[in-house]
């Protein structure tokens, strides 16, 4: 799986929901606030169910009600169409919680 370029990413990026290219850290990120810590964890265990669907894992960071994501390929070292992948499924995921 090959690192997509400059133009890819932004392509990408446009068809995504709230998701910047960081480039500090060489990956898609997207913080998402819900209205308590169980909601926020209940998202995340529809997140991990379809990263471990995908063998494709987000690197990320809860705190109650917030839940910070970055998408990154660690065997590519940086976005990759994965990645791209998994935020369409966490987009899909996040607007069907309560
Ligand atoms: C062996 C297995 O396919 C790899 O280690 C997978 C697992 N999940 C992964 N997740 C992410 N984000 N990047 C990877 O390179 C990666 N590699």
């Amino acid at each position: 799986m090959s690192v997509l370029t400059e133009s890819e990413r932004a392509a990408a990026l446009e068809g995504l929901d709230g998701w910047t290219f960081d480039a500090a850290r060489n990956g898609l990120a997207r913080r998402l606030t819900f209205g308590d810590f169980g909601e926020a964890f209940a998202f995340m265990t529809r997140v991990a169910l379809a990263a471990e669907k995908a063998d494709h894992h987000p690197d990320w960071s809860n705190v109650w009600n917030r839940v910070d994501i970055l998408l990154t390929t660690h065997d590519a070292g940086g976005v990759t169409a994965r990645d791209v992948a998994l935020a369409r499924a966490i987009d899909a995921i996040a607007p069907s919680l309560p």
